[in-house]
């Protein structure tokens, strides 16, 4: 396929496309060349260790929300992790399957959760999802997501998921962008009464101890 059929033939009008390009086109999910190999924290948790939920009203990993996906979240070696989901009743899109954007919630989630093991408080800049196979209601989703490089603020990851298990079939991959943040962003940004409950009991947000805040 290529960029005018991707994008149709007025997207870039001023594209000619016969005329040789400068540089090879690298997308905002593709590492730029000055990228530079993601650093694995010294106090990062060992490979196999449990990270727990990140906030307790956590869509993705939260323990008190019922209709949650309660991703189980492990350290991976390197700059990796590795986490589960079953995929319940409130997940279906299509009848008795799961809803694409929730896949992809779960593909946020995760690829979040690499942070914990750069140590830097990051927010999803840019997310994509290829969906390569129906996922069905009851299913284990094993998913994997790593860092494959780092340029100033933006780290670059990757995600896949598998069905049952960590050698089951492939049926969708991501990719994203990941911008590196203060923890004032979440301060400021947040609705005052969940950012005020948090900082008056920081065991509900486990990242604040990870991150060496003390509010
Ligand atoms: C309460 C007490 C304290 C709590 C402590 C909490 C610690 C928690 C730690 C971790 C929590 C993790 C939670 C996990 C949940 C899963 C992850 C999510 O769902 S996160 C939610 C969804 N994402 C957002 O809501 C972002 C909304 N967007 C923004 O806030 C801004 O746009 C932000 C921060 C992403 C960037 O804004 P800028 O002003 O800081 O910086 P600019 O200059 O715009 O971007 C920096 C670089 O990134 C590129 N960039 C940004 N967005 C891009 C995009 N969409 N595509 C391509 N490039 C992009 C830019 O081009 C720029 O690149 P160049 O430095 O110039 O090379």
């Amino acid at each position: 396929m290529t960029d005018q059929d991707r994008h149709g033939a007025s997207a870039h009008p001023h594209d000619d496309a016969s005329a040789p390009r400068a540089e090879v086109f690298r997308g905002p999910t593709e590492p730029p060349e000055h990228a530079v190999a993601p650093e694995r924290h010294p106090q990062a948790p060992e490979p196999g260790a449990w990270l727990g939920t990140h906030y307790d009203q956590c869509f993705g990993c939260g323990e008190q929300r019922p209709e949650g996906l309660h991703l189980r979240v492990a350290a991976g070696p390197g700059v990796s992790v590795t986490a589960e989901f079953k995929v319940a009743e409130a997940h279906q899109g299509a009848p008795g399957l799961i809803h694409g954007g929730l896949l992809s919630a779960a593909f946020d989630e995760v690829m979040g959760t690499v942070s914990w093991l750069l140590r830097v408080p990051a927010v999803t800049g840019r997310l994509e999802t290829d969906f390569l196979k129906p996922v069905p209601v009851g299913r284990i989703v094993h998913l994997r997501a790593w860092c494959v490089g780092q340029a100033g603020r933006k780290f670059y990851h990757r995600a896949e998921a598998r069905l049952d298990g960590p050698e089951g079939l492939l049926v969708a991959k991501a990719a994203a962008l990941f911008v590196g943040v203060k923890l004032e962003h979440f301060v400021t940004h947040g609705r005052q009464e969940d950012v005020q409950a948090v900082l008056e009991d920081p065991q509900r947000y486990r990242s604040l101890r990870a991150f060496d805040v003390n509010p």
